[in-house]
C-alpha cells in the first residue's frame, strides 16, 4: 500500500494557470508516477495548459471540454477513452459565478445568475461522473475529487451563490459516493482555505479573508497549493480506499473555529 501513482491516469479539470489549485494537483500526481489528462474550457487557456503540461516528467494529454455542454462531456471523454484508455480517477476543479453574485446582497440573486453558477459550480460534477460511469472507462476502485469552500457549510460574506452552489456540491459528493460505491468509485471532496488564485481575484473581500486566516486559523496562515495537491494524491491513492463521501478540510485548520 503506497502513495504510488505509477501506471495510472488521472483525469483534471480547471488548470487555468500555474497558480490553479488544479495545477497543484497535477503537480502532486505526475510526482507519484501518474499520467495526467487535462481537459479546459475556452481555447485560449488551450495554451497556457498546454505549455504547463509540457513542463511535468510524466505523459501528458490535452483536450477542451466545455462542461456546459452534455454532448461535448460525452464526445470528450469518449476520445479520452479511445485515445488514452481507462483512467483511474478524476479532480474536477471547475467552478463560475457573475462577479455581480459575488459581492452584496445575496437576496438579490438573479435567477440566471443562480443558475449559471450552479450549472457550472454544481451539476458538472454529476454530468461528468455519469459520462466518464456511461463510457465504463474507470478502472476498478477509481476514485473522483471535487474542490469546495467553507462557504458551502455556512455563511461567508460575499461568497453569496458559489455558497449555495457549493452546498449542493457536498451533496452531490454523497448522492455520487453512494452511487458509484457500488462500482468501486469513490466521491470525495477537498475544502480548501483562501488560495490567490484567478478565480479568487472574482469575490469581493478575499483578502480579508487571507488575513483573518492568518489571524484565527490553528495553524495562524494560509495553505497552498501543493498541500492542497498533496491531501488529492492521497484521495487519489489506495491510501484512502476506505473513504467515499467525505469532504477533507486543507485549511489550517480554520472550519473548527466558530
Ligand atoms: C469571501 C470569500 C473568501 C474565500 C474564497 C475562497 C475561494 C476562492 C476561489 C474559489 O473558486 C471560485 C471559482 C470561480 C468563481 O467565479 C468567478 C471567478 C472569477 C470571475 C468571475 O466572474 N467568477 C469564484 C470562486 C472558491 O470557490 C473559493
Amino acid at each position: 500500500m503506497s502513495l504510488s501513482l505509477e501506471g495510472r491516469t488521472y483525469v483534471v479539470m480547471g488548470v487555468a494557470n500555474k497558480r490553479s489549485i488544479a495545477w497543484g494537483i497535477s503537480r502532486s500526481l505526475a510526482n507519484a508516477g501518474a499520467r495526467i489528462v487535462f481537459t479546459y474550457a475556452g481555447e485560449r487557456l488551450g495554451k497556457n495548459v498546454r505549455e504547463l503540461a509540457d513542463t511535468l516528467e510524466t505523459e501528458t494529454f490535452v483536450y477542451p471540454c466545455d462542461i456546459m455542454s452534455d454532448e461535448e462531456i460525452d464526445a470528450t471523454f469518449r476520445q479520452i477513452k479511445d485515445e488514452v484508455g481507462s483512467i483511474h480517477g478524476l479532480a474536477h476543479c471547475i467552478a463560475f459565478a457573475k462577479t455581480e453574485d459575488l459581492e452584496g446582497s445575496f437576496v438579490e440573486t438573479s435567477r440566471d445568475g443562480f443558475q449559471l453558477a450552479h450549472d457550472i459550480s454544481a451539476y458538472s460534477l454529476t454530468a461528468v461522473a455519469n459520462a466518464v460511469q456511461k463510457n465504463d472507462m474507470m478502472a476498478e476502485n477509481g476514485s473522483i475529487m471535487t474542490m469546495t469552500y467553507l462557504g458551502g457549510e455556512r455563511v461567508v460574506r460575499n461568497y453569496n451563490v458559489m455558497g449555495v452552489a457549493k452546498a449542493a456540491l457536498d451533496a452531490s459528493v454523497r448522492y455520487l459516493a453512494n452511487d458509484l460505491g457500488q462500482h468501486g468509485i469513490r466521491v470525495n471532496a477537498i475544502s480548501a482555505g483562501p488560495i490567490r488564485t484567478l478565480s479568487a481575484k472574482g469575490i469581493s473581500g478575499f483578502n480579508s479573508s487571507q488575513k483573518e486566516m492568518e489571524e484565527k486559523a490553528p495553524l495562524r496562515r494560509t495553505v497552498t497549493q501543493e498541500e492542497v495537491g498533496n491531501t488529492a494524491l492521497f484521495l487519489m491513492s489506495d491510501l484512502s480506499k476506505g473513504m467515499t463521501g467525505e469532504t477533507l478540510h486543507v485549511d489550517g485548520g480554520y472550519h473548527i473555529i466558530g
